[in-house]
């Protein structure tokens, strides 16, 4: 019985058991809920003409307190609890089943406490002769009795595992479903030349198993690009596994990657697989690889060579089949003449390069992407985004983007948190550029990014003039108001009183920020 996996198979083995080896015919089990609060019956084998008796339905769909005076009686026992019915039935506050037993009139029912190291899990019932009373039969239910209850908790383990392994193949699919939605090649935003090319790279190289090096500055879309790569790719099917190598520490980087054994080091207590064997018939995403250290490198170069590596702390060289993606914003050839970055690594990775482009080079994607950024955040905050004034896309175009992409959905994401109205009217471009846009020299057309924020010109530059540009500024971008979420205080990050006072003493008017 002990190695039953399931209710049915149970209750089978348990009436050809009962009814052969104890002789007894009507029996039943009850089990107590997770909080052993409640108790419901769950066999219920009884004769014939008890199954037929109207009351017999409503009794098995009946919750029982475990407080109750039967079953208190049968937990605190260590051995079997005879009853007699029409004595029971006389008490007051029974369970219904006690009534249920007398209507259909059963005389004697024996109750044996199902217990599991220790703990009461329910109760079997018998219903039995009265003359078979003896110590030797109270020995015989005892020991059914027992391997019932081992079968019953075996069984309620089991089914909690198979819920937990359904719940966790129901959450894969989704989050593969989520991945794909969120990732697949339609998802990249951008049709203009530069991008028409992107597009070209990726499908000459997906389909092969050749290393990708995605390069471009910070917040361009690698890892975009990355997906594209791998969900365009035969192994698509399979994981893309992400290791952000500037992320890790260099003692932690080695066993991220290729695993370790158990002991290997001070702190590795278990067995621990890497990202080389899970990402196994898949992709593996190498992001900021310009950050690897120097000995790891070599045990990477080590992989790409020969597919094959060791867990740290093991013996046994273990093989895989991946698809290595790798990217990074650093320049790698002056990383290698700097003797920073392994050459021998860096030729193995640059088989196809894909260049990224900044988007202050990429400008005609900027509405479609501004536009997809808006429906993304207005579905997220509830705002219906109609219009965009053009006014905004002019202020877009002239700012030189040193984050790129991710820079540009941060500040729709703020704009759209803090406007009101379906008009997308302004967006905070960042300190000291919005004003005078068309006349600014943007990087890409003569400048080197960093260099904007020392573009401004001679008097205004005090520190006080800056701080009355600024505040009205962003009084202009709230609207006036100071106080609240949403208001100016919040953005700067001062209390209201602080900005009150700040607004007088610059001398800040309502005409200088109200329209
Ligand atoms: N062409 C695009 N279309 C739509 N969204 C994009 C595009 N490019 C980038 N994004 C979005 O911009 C954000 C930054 O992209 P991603 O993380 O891929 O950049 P990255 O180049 O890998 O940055 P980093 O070098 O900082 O890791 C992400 O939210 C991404 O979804």
């Amino acid at each position: 019985m002990a190695a039953l996996r399931d209710r049915n198979d149970l209750f089978q083995k348990f009436y050809s058991k009962v009814t052969t080896v104890l002789n007894i015919e009507e029996f039943g089990m009850v089990l107590l809920d997770q909080e052993k609060k409640t108790y419901k019956i769950i066999i219920d084998q009884a004769a014939t003409f008890a199954r037929l008796h109207p009351g017999q339905e409503a009794v098995l769909e009946m919750e029982f307190q475990a407080s109750d005076a039967v079953f208190q009686r049968i937990a605190s026992s260590t051995e079997p609890v005879y009853f007699d019915v029409a004595t029971l039935s006389g008490l007051p506050d029974m369970p219904a089943y006690v009534h249920f037993w007398k209507a259909i009139h059963l005389r004697q029912v024996a109750a044996v406490p199902l217990k599991v190291g220790g703990e009461v899990i329910g109760a079997a019932f018998f219903h039995v002769d009265p003359v078979t009373k003896t110590p030797a039969y109270s020995a015989l239910l005892q020991a059914v009795s027992h391997q019932l209850a081992v079968a019953i908790s075996n069984i309620r383990s089991n089914e909690q595992v198979l819920q937990y392994k359904q719940m966790l193949e129901q959450e894969n699919v989704q989050l593969k479903e989520e991945i794909n939605s969120l990732y697949n090649f339609s998802e990249i935003i951008g049709s203009g030349e530069k991008m028409q090319e992107v597009y070209r790279l990726i499908r000459l190289v997906a389909t092969t198993n050749s290393t990708v090096l995605v390069l471009g500055e910070t917040g361009t879309g690698k890892e975009l690009i990355a997906r594209a790569v791998h969900n365009a790719s035969p192994r698509k099917n399979k994981l893309m596994v992400k290791v952000n190598c500037a992320a890790l520490p260099t003692n932690l980087i080695e066993s991220e990657l290729f695993g370790h054994e158990k002991g290997a080091f001070t702190g590795a207590v278990e067995r621990r697989i890497g990202k080389f064997e899970l990402a196994n018939g898949g992709t593996i995403f190498l992001d900021e690889i310009g950050e690897m250290p120097l000995e790891t490198q070599v045990k990477l170069l080590r992989v790409i060579q020969e597919r094959e590596f060791e867990r740290i702390g093991g013996k046994t060289p273990i093989k895989v089949d991946v698809r290595i993606i790798a990217a990074t914003n650093r320049k790698l050839d002056i990383e290698v003449n700097e003797g920073r970055f392994r050459p021998d690594l860096y030729y193995r990775l640059n088989v196809f390069p894909i260049h990224l482009p900044p988007l202050r080079d990429r400008k005609e994607d900027l509405e479609a992407l501004t536009w997809y950024f808006v429906r993304k955040y207005s579905k997220r905050t509830g705002h219906q985004i109609k219009t965009i004034a053009t006014g905004v896309f002019k202020e877009l175009r002239s700012y030189h983007w040193p984050g790129n992409i991710r820079e540009l959905e941060h500040l729709i994401e703020r704009s759209i948190l803090l406007m009101d109205g379906g008009v997308l009217k302004q967006v905070q471009i960042p300190l000291g550029q919005a004003k005078n846009a068309e006349q600014r020299p943007v990087a890409g057309q003569g400048l080197n990014p960093g260099q904007h924020d020392m573009v401004p010109t001679s008097e205004k530059m005090t520190l006080k003039n800056m701080e009355a540009e600024h505040i009205v500024k962003v009084l202009k971008i709230c609207q006036g108001k100071i106080a609240g979420v949403d208001g100016a205080a919040a953005l700067l990050g001062i209390p209201a009183t602080t900005l009150h006072s700040k607004i007088k003493k610059l001398d800040i008017k309502k005409v200088d920020y109200l329209d």
